[in-house]
């Protein structure tokens, strides 16, 4: 169906046109994009063209376009007759906060941002560009999926996409946002991506609709409640980032840009710092003497990190484990600390795999790793267990296994049994291992311990209950403290709270030029 902007190509070259008059006229129409009407819609619905995304995005006069012109080549179903310079995707280079970036950002007033060939082979110029060049690219995706009118085609392009999300994986930093109805191919891509980021009640991510849904497994669901931010933010963990509005998702996208180098062989930017007094008294206070009482790891975290410097990823996500990017004396680092506010701090799948994800992004892109754990053990229980906590569980050992950043762990209290290998033990490659004297670090709680290896005495004792009592003293008076580990070298150093910060800036100082290298191989087969 022609639109009330459409304009042939041929039609606009009349003679009484200057050739810039030509040039001038087609720039306005690409400009226009599927039309005023459409553009109205879009802004109805709370949501920004592709065109503002960008102009919010890069630093001011800084956005080169590149196909600004291109045309679909379809003639199925009358698009013969309806073309849309740009065919529904703006794709350049610009920068942010003057570094080099890539950006596409899907024009949701062309067929609803649907991807045809020509639309794809525009993506993947600017895929090629970056990985080509080292720089990150950022999508903005707002798309209906595959352009159902182009079929395989279209199927065909997505499939490029892909294949490209992919080789560059690991190579140069992949951010996708989600501003609009994404569906089938539009999910996938981003997915492959680094992170994901959502704009609340106007974003959808699903593979089929609610409609498809209601077809084939009667559930009546809305868009929202199937695929909208928060269900992703909260339920699945599939987007990373759930934000208020699209300025807010881009700020964030910027934010993070801040955190990270360029490409993998690039390093994080680094910020001047003036060291002052590094001491944070606060911190001496912060853990319960009861061990079973929870304090919030959060605060933790900001006690360390330089102020304000802690971007949280996924923070609605497997609470039960906190993990984001900060800076310490300026050095960008990435933070993965158990949350002994919910669920103890305890490890589960979920909890597992999201750190896991963000762990191996730390390595692909050289940001350091300070590990905060006070971790009771990995979750018992059929659901858990059913549900593959062995092999998600082991994603985080093999990410931390194989990492070869610079890695710090300060033990803040428990660190029990398997879990005390997994999360970044000198074990298993961390530089640095700090405990506070807080610490227990042991294969189980005491009381636990103490009704298993010494059931029959308790069991014979005359009062059982102060038998146990006694032995759960005196295992903890043996485990329940840092300095067994600190006698072996497990720990370095036993450290008052109040010293942390000043310990991790010189200790990340002094790994600054760590070289590790894996064995050679092709990949690693983390277990999936
Ligand atoms: C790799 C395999 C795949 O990608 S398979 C996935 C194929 N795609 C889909 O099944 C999604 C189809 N589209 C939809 O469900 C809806 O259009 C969504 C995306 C939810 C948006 O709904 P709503 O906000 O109400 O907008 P709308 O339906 O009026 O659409 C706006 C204009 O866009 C068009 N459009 C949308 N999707 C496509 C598509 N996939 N291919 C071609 N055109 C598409 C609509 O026809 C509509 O066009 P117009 O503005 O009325 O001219």
């Amino acid at each position: 169906m022609p639109t009330e902007n459409h304009l042939e190509t041929n039609q606009l070259a009349t003679p009484t046109l200057t050739k810039a008059d030509v040039l001038n006229q087609k720039n306005a129409e690409a400009e226009l994009g599927g039309g005023q009407k459409r553009i109205d819609n879009q802004h109805k619905k709370g949501k920004l063209t592709a065109r503002e995304r960008i102009a919010l995005l890069v630093d001011e006069g800084s956005f080169e376009e590149i196909g600004k012109f291109v045309m679909h080549r379809t003639r199925d179903f009358g698009l013969d007759k309806e073309h849309y310079l740009g065919d529904g995707v703006v794709t350049g280079y610009g920068t942010v906060n003057g570094r080099l970036t890539y950006v596409f950002a899907q024009d949701f007033t062309v067929f609803g941002g649907a991807l045809s060939e020509t639309h794809a082979e525009k993506i993947c110029k600017l895929m090629d560009l970056a990985l080509q060049n080292g720089a990150p690219i950022i999508g903005l995706n707002d798309s209906g999926g595959a352009r159902i009118q182009e079929g395989v085609l279209s199927l065909a392009g997505y499939a490029d996409i892909f294949y490209r999300n992919t080789r560059a994986s690991g190579v140069i930093p992949q951010l996708s946002a989600v501003m609009g109805p994404c569906a089938g191919g539009a999910v996938y891509s981003p997915a492959i991506t680094d992170f994901i980021f959502m704009v609340e009640n106007t974003s959808y991510m699903f593979v089929t609709g609610p409609n498809v849904v209601k077809t084939v497994t009667h559930e009546t669901v809305t868009a929202e409640e199937l695929g909208g931010a928060s269900t992703h933010s909260t339920k699945s963990g599939v987007t990373h980032f759930a934000c208020e509005n699209e300025l807010a998702c881009i700020q964030s996208l910027k934010q993070l840009l801040s955190y990270i180098p360029q490409n993998c062989e690039d390093e994080p930017p680094m910020l001047a710092y003036e060291s002052g007094d590094e001491s944070r008294p606060g911190l001496n206070a912060i853990i319960p003497a009861n061990p079973n009482q929870p304090y919030d790891m959060r605060e933790v975290i900001d006690e360390l990190v330089d102020a304000g410097s802690f971007m949280e990823v996924h923070k609605n996500f497997a609470e039960n484990i906190v993990v984001g990017f900060a800076r310490i004396g300026g050095r960008s680092i990435g933070v993965v600390g158990n949350q002994p506010a919910v669920l103890a701090g305890v490890l589960d799948i979920n909890a597992s795999t999201k750190a896991a994800r963000f762990v191996r992004f730390c390595d692909c892109f050289n940001v350091p790793l300070l590990v905060l754990e006070d971790v009771p053990g990995f979750l018992p229980g059929t659901d858990q267990e059913w549900n593959g906590i062995i092999t998600n569980g082991a994603k985080l050992l093999f990410a931390f296994c194989e990492a070869t950043v610079p890695r710090v762990t300060v033990i803040t209290r428990k660190a029990y049994g398997g879990a005390y290998d997994v999360m970044n033990s000198k074990h298993i490659g961390a530089d640095m291992n700090y405990a506070w004297p807080s610490a227990e670090i042991a294969v189980m709680g005491a009381s636990g311990a103490a009704e298993i290896i010494f059931k029959r005495e308790i069991a014979e004792a005359e009062d059982p209950q102060a038998k146990l009592q006694e032995k759960v003293l005196e295992y903890t008076e043996k485990f329940a403290n840092p300095y067994r580990a600190a006698n072996r070298g497990y720990i370095d150093e036993v450290i008052m709270p109040d010293q942390t910060r000043q310990k991790l800036i010189r200790a990340f100082t002094m790994l600054e030029n760590k070289v590790a290298t894996l064995p050679k191989k092709k990949h690693g087969n983390i277990p999936l």
